[in-house]
């Protein structure tokens, strides 16, 4: 099946590239087909994966993969979630994404920086296909008080991931695909598309 993934984030596509690999599906990024990003207007995971793959399937006319994602920590109230690409203000920033956490959870005992990655992907057929394919994975750690490794994106460097003692930026990315969210939700997705 070919299939455009509809994002625009370099770390995702990176991680899509190995998470696709022998897998038989021919996996566009959806810049090959010149798709902008669209407004993420959801309230929900869920519903922000959806809308980006109706976008890329209007566009390009093929069936496509929205991932929406992001870190939801406890102590402060499930933030930045939903927002997590843009919770420091401009989109994407993710060095003032880190500091901004790091200030917001400072002083919290290391007992209460619980938090965890989400990623949600919704598979379209089509633009207008009313049977979405969603699957979800979550990706249980703690927020350290300070960035460590250099692998990986966004807030990686600030999740540790228990039992391992490391952060998600100094795991390689085959461990990382082994455990995260996107990992998990990818393996999902794979069950789901199995005949039945
Ligand atoms: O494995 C991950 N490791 C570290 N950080 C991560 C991960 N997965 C999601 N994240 C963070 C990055 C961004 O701050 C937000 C996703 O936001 P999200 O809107 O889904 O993606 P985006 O705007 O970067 O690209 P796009 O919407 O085009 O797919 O969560
Ligand atoms: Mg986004």
């Amino acid at each position: 099946m070919k299939l455009v993934l509809a994002s625009g984030n370099a770390g995702k596509l990176a991680e899509f590239r190995e998470l696709f690999a022998g897998t038989g599906f021919d996996f566009h990024p959806q810049s090959e087909f010149a798709i902008d990003d669209v407004e993420e207007t959801g309230l929900t995971f869920v519903e922000n994966a959806l809308i980006k793959a109706r976008h890329a399937a209007r566009i390009s006319g093929l069936p496509a993969l929205g991932d929406d994602s992001g870190l939801c920590v406890d102590a402060l109230d499930g933030a930045p979630g939903l927002y997590s690409a843009r919770y420091a203000g401009s989109h994407g920033d993710s060095a003032a994404n880190i500091e901004k956490l790091l200030r917001e959870i400072h002083g919290v005992p290391d007992d209460q920086r619980t938090a965890r990655f989400v990623c949600v992907l919704a598979l379209l057929r089509h633009a207008d296909d009313p049977q979405p394919i969603i699957a979800q994975g979550t990706w249980e750690g703690r927020i350290l008080d300070a960035p460590r490794g250099d692998n990986g994106f966004g807030y990686d460097p600030v999740f540790v991931v228990p039992g391992l003692g490391l952060s998600a930026a100094e795991l390689d990315s085959a461990a990382k695909h082994r455990l995260s969210h996107r990992g998990q939700a990818m393996a999902r997705l794979h069950e789901l598309l199995q005949p039945q």
